[in-house]
């Protein structure tokens, strides 16, 4: 495989890159700078404050975000903006009722920078094995589950991007390369809940599928077998309204999606690295949303549930796709509420075999990075796409007809809407076109999780938008297995795909 780690790593690279016909105009690259600064800013704290204005506020930006720019960033409040007067939607932290102990994590978007960060460092170290190691994961057919390259689609495409990359499906089937072993060193100190288990229905089981999901490698017994752990506690209201307890049960899940359980009972209180962990046998106490919404005091009262586990080292990636849960379902399910009070009927019927898919990108340090390209202007397929990155700038996004460059803000997490949102929302939430330049000095990685329906799924307007405005549906129906593999199976070429569907 001719990767652009390969080639950068190659002395004859650093002397130019052959001119091809497909070479960008330098031009194109030139982006609008400091303009970024007013990309909107999402406090993800206010979505579960206790105040109902608070909510309807940040509800509104959330819409007004994903109308405007069809993108966001999601920061923790620990970290100060530059030149936060600029911002458009700067709002203020006011934060939830803190679980007991560890007030300072459940904030914002609530996953914490280790995970970020190893996460990153792993994508590193995949990238850094030697092109035979990566070979055996380079894949044949648009959805096979792992996929490693470097081009788009490397039979038809006539360039090289300059960027290496690795696709995996991660959920409803966690897939992903099982090399390097980095991948599975994610620090035992926490595990997140599915955050769906309390208001869908979904029975303590699926609790354990998620925590099962999160590694397969047998284990040795170790000395301390017993880790208690301390959940959640959730901002409680008396006399609630019915829109109101309709809140808190956005609240909750929302919390619940953040919800980090603590290990505790072990010698040293270091962090805990999975492969020096024997099968650990977890308990965790688990309340329901009835009992939340009765719960008159600050303190819900509630009869817990136990349950216990054996709990496999974690994955990283694994680690992490659960993390963004948040992240991913709350603009969503709050712009779908914005979008006239109604809930579109958005997603998969059977919300376990939603398709979240990880993209890992690698951009070596490129010799003549006016004459290359990291990944071209396109738009993601998905409902939403949330991404991290190293501290290394390089993607840009089309607003108001101009590209803007997206300055990278330490522990935070961008979000853009996706062709599939574009499609549900009749056109309201337009996806939004990003593209990836690169730089001749440093290495550049960016990590980007995309939700979606389950596969067969069929994409289309949402029927109660329509009713409910007497509007004419503007896309046609696709199954959103054909959707991913007609975007798969060609070039990246803007909205070109959607223009498929759209009538
Ligand atoms: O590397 C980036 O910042 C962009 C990645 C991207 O657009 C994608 O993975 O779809
Ligand atoms: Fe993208």
């Amino acid at each position: 495989m001719l990767s652009a780690t390969s080639l950068s790593n190659h002395p004859v690279s650093l002397i130019s890159l052959p001119a091809t016909p497909t070479s960008p105009n330098p031009k194109e690259f030139a982006a609008s700078e400091p303009e970024d600064l007013s990309i909107p800013i999402i406090d993800f704290s206010l979505l579960t404050s206790g105040d109902p204005n608070c909510r309807t506020q940040i509800i509104q930006d959330l819409g007004k975000a994903c109308e405007k720019w069809g993108f966001f960033m999601v920061i923790e409040c620990a970290h100060t903006l530059p030149n936060t007067s600029t911002l458009e939607f700067v709002v203020h932290v006011i934060r939830v009722q803190p679980p007991i102990g560890y007030c300072n994590r459940v904030v914002n978007h609530g996953v914490p920078e280790s995970l970020m960060k190893g996460v990153i460092t792993a994508c590193d170290e995949f990238f850094n094995l030697r092109e035979e190691e990566k070979e055996e994961f380079e894949g044949k057919h648009e959805l096979d589950p792992i996929r490693c390259g470097t081009s788009f689609h490397a039979k038809i495409d006539k360039v090289f991007y300059w960027r290496d990359f690795v696709k995996a499906f991660v959920h409803p089937e966690f897939h992903f390369p099982d090399k390097p072993t980095g991948f599975r060193k994610a620090e035992m100190g926490w595990v997140f809940l599915d955050p769906c288990w309390n208001n869908h229905g979904r029975s303590h089981r699926m609790i354990w599928e998620h925590l099962s999901a999160i590694g397969s490698d047998p284990l040795v017994p170790m000395k301390s077998s017993m880790i208690s752990v301390s959940l959640l506690i959730l901002p409680t209201q008396p006399n609630l309204t019915k829109a109101g307890r309709e809140d808190l049960h956005m609240s909750a899940s929302l919390l619940c999606h953040k919800t980090i359980i603590y290990f505790s009972g072990f010698d040293g209180g270091e962090g805990l690295v999975a492969d020096r962990l024997g099968p650990l046998r977890l308990s965790i106490k688990l309340i329901s949303s009835t009992d939340l919404a009765c719960a008159p005091h600050s303190r819900p009262c509630y009869a817990p549930t136990w349950i216990e586990h054996e709990l496999r080292p974690p994955h990283y990636l694994a680690a992490f796709s659960l993390a963004v849960c948040a992240p991913q379902q709350a603009p969503f399910t709050i712009t779908s509420r914005w979008l006239g009070g109604k809930t579109l009927r958005c997603k998969s019927k059977n919300p376990k075999d939603e398709r979240e898919c990880s993209l890992q990108t690698f951009y070596p340090p490129c010799p003549q990075p006016q004459l290359a390209m990291g990944l071209p202007p396109h738009s993601d397929h998905g409902i939403l796409t949330l991404l991290i990155q190293n501290e290394v700038g390089g993607l840009q996004l089309k607003h108001n007809g101009e590209w803007v460059h997206v300055t990278p803000v330490p522990n935070s997490i961008l979000v853009n809407t996706g062709d599939h949102l574009e499609i549900l929302s009749n056109g309201r939430y337009k996806s939004v076109l990003h593209r990836a330049v690169v730089n001749k000095n440093t290495t550049r990685i960016s990590l980007a999780m995309a939700n979606g329906p389950s596969l067969d799924s069929v994409v289309s307007p949402a029927l109660e938008l329509l009713d409910g405005e007497g509007q004419l549906p503007a896309y046609l129906p696709m199954k959103y297995k054909d959707y991913l593999k007609l975007q798969q199976s060609n070039h990246l070429d803007g909205k070109a795909c959607l223009d498929r569907v759209r009538i």
